[in-house]
């Protein structure tokens, strides 16, 4: 079993060690490292092991999850360079905007590295994790990332060119989730209804909807009617029922074309991000 090196022990971090933890990795195979005192808070409360110094974690780890933000990651890779040489661990990334080569260029020669887009539902176990490999990494080293995200959710293997689009469709999109359910609940709030009853029925009703498009496209036994989301519309809209009219009020506020606005502006910061 695979020893887990995480630098960086925040949201995503925590969220992937209890996974692992959870999944039936030993405590003392978990390492922990950290700017300040999140990776010792975090080996706390976990069981985890806390390693102070970041190059004796790396010493001991056959993966290192590169969990510290984007902007953080060229300096620690340079700090820890000399290390790395020496075990060559697998890099597991999760910093968003990074691709790989940009990850390589930023490592010993030869590094084998795997990239991961995760979503904050890793925090409760329903991740959507898009995965890629380094052009040195085999298909061992993808199987090793994919179990360890596989602990916090979906995966799927994506094309890199392919990442800043997913960033949009799950990295980003829980917090335009978020607004969509903070919006719903405020119409309720307009109608009368107490702000935290609104929201506890708006997230059933969200999830609810997010289930019933998971069976339906699973659904494709000969009962299956593998409905789409547009064909679900459809189904929910009664002619000249109340749906229809709501639908019919959102779409003239241009509510689809600023869902499309916001997935571009998402992929566009994105790749400004990875430039
Ligand atoms: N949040 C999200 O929804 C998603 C985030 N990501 C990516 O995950 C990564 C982590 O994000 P998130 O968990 O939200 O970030 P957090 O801010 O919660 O955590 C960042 C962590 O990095 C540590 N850190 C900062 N500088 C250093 C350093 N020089 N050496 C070692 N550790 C350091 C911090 O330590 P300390 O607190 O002790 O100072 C902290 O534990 C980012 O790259 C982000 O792009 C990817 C997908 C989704
Ligand atoms: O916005 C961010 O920094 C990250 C990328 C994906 C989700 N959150």
């Amino acid at each position: 079993m695979a020893v887990y090196g995480f630098i960086g022990a925040g949201n995503m971090a925590e969220a992937i060690v209890r996974g692992t933890i959870a999944a039936g990795t030993p405590t003392t195979d978990v390492l922990l490292t950290s700017a300040h005192d999140s990776a010792s808070r975090l080996a706390a409360a976990t069981g985890a092991r806390h390693v102070p110094a970041p190059a004796d974690l790396v010493a001991a780890s056959d993966v290192v999850v590169l969990a510290v933000k984007p902007h953080v990651v060229p300096e620690v890779l340079e700090s820890l360079a000399d290390a790395l040489a020496a075990r060559r661990p697998l890099v597991l990334s999760i910093a968003a905007g990074l691709s790989t080569e940009r990850l390589a260029q930023m490592l010993p020669p030869r590094a084998r590295v795997v990239r991961a887009m995760p979503n904050m539902a890793a925090a409760v176990g329903q991740s959507m994790t898009a995965l890629a490999a380094g052009a040195t990494a085999d298909a061992a080293d993808l199987e090793t990332a994919r179990a360890l995200m596989s602990t916090v959710g979906r995966t799927v293997v994506l094309a890199e060119k392919d990442f800043s689009a997913f960033t949009a469709l799950a990295g980003s999109s829980p917090a335009f989730v978020f607004q969509f359910i903070e919006a719903l609940a405020r119409g309720g709030v307009a109608a009368g209804i107490p702000k935290a009853q609104a929201v506890q029925i708006v997230t059933q009703a969200v999830l609810g909807s997010a289930l019933t498009v998971q069976a339906e496209a699973a659904d494709t036994g000969d009962a299956g009617r593998g409905r789409t989301p547009a064909d679900l519309i459809d189904a929910v809209s009664s002619p000249g029922g109340t749906t229809v009219a709501g639908l019919v009020a959102l779409e003239r506020a241009g509510f689809s074309a600023a869902v499309v606005d916001g997935v571009q502006a998402t992929i566009a910061r994105d790749r400004a991000l990875g430039a």
